[in-house]
């Protein structure tokens, strides 16, 4: 099957340093894709390239074959990609089903405003229809009118997740999903994502925690230092010397 993202090339430069460094990989659809590499490699600076949170330095990133590095974030993400932050919650203010609301409106209308206010009823409605539904494929159903900053660390994740999912993604990208969750929470997570990957949605993930990754996963890219270490399934990068020594090497310990 055709990569539905390529990375093809890609280079960043923030003045004189290269954070990512001529990075080549792809991604197949319909699987659960690592991006690892000790602290310093550059994966968020690769997953802020490929959301249109930065324009490349230079290369060239693909969405189903067509070019999408140098578009802005919102345009991103009304073709299919969309990306959760490290620290997930969007709005602790809102409620979890107006933070869903705002995740459909990513790609259904930009205007965040109009968003919450809702200054449109039918569109207003199906929003929320859509926000439930996310909500509801996350467990989140029952919690709709809590305010999302009192949520469970491990509710607020999910809710993240529900967000990104809200927005009808063909692909997204999580950024270190299980930092500070406990192992429950975490192989909750797990299970949660795995149920996103098996109605259709690809995930590239970003993650310290090895023991999540290699459980999840069924293909890892590894990077060092802004380049292509290692790429294979999950057994191939464990036993792989160049990233044994990337991580024994560097201040990070693979767990
Ligand atoms: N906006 C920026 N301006 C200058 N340097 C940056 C910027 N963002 C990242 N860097 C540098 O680029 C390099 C790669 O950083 P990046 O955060 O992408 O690595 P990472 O692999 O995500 O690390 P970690 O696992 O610690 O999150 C680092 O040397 C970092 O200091």
């Amino acid at each position: 099957m055709s990569p539905i993202l390529e990375v093809d090339g890609l280079t960043m430069r923030f003045g004189g340093l290269t954070a990512v460094d001529g990075l080549s990989f792809s991604v197949a659809e319909g699987v659960i894709h690592g991006l690892i590499g000790p602290n310093g490699a550059g994966k968020t600076t690769t997953f802020n390239a490929i959301s249109g949170f930065y324009r490349p330095s230079g290369g060239e990133i693909r969405l189903r074959g067509q070019v999408i590095s140098g578009q802005p974030m919102h345009e991103v993400a009304r073709r299919g990609l969309v990306r959760t932050f490290q620290h997930s919650t969007l709005f602790a203010e809102l409620t979890v089903l107006e933070n869903a609301v705002v995740g459909t409106h990513m790609v259904h209308r930009p205007n965040l405003l109009a968003a919450v206010t809702g200054s449109d009823r039918a569109a207003r409605a199906e929003a929320r229809e859509r926000a439930r539904a996310a909500l509801d494929f996350f467990g989140l159903a029952g919690q709709e009118n809590e305010r999302a900053g009192d949520l469970a660390h491990g509710h607020q994740r999910a809710l993240g997740m529900a967000v990104a999912y809200a927005a009808g993604p063909q692909i997204v990208l999580l950024d270190e999903p299980f930092t500070g969750m406990n192992p429950e929470e975490t192989r909750a997570m797990m299970v949660l994502m795995e149920k996103l990957r098996d109605s259709g949605v690809t995930i590239l993930i970003v993650e310290h925690d090895m023991h999540a990754i290699m459980g999840l996963c069924e293909r890892i890219t590894c990077m060092s230092f802004g380049k292509l270490l290692a790429e294979g399934a999950p057994r191939e990068i464990r036993e792989h010397p160049d990233v044994i020594e990337a991580y024994l090497g560097g201040t990070h310990h693979a767990a």
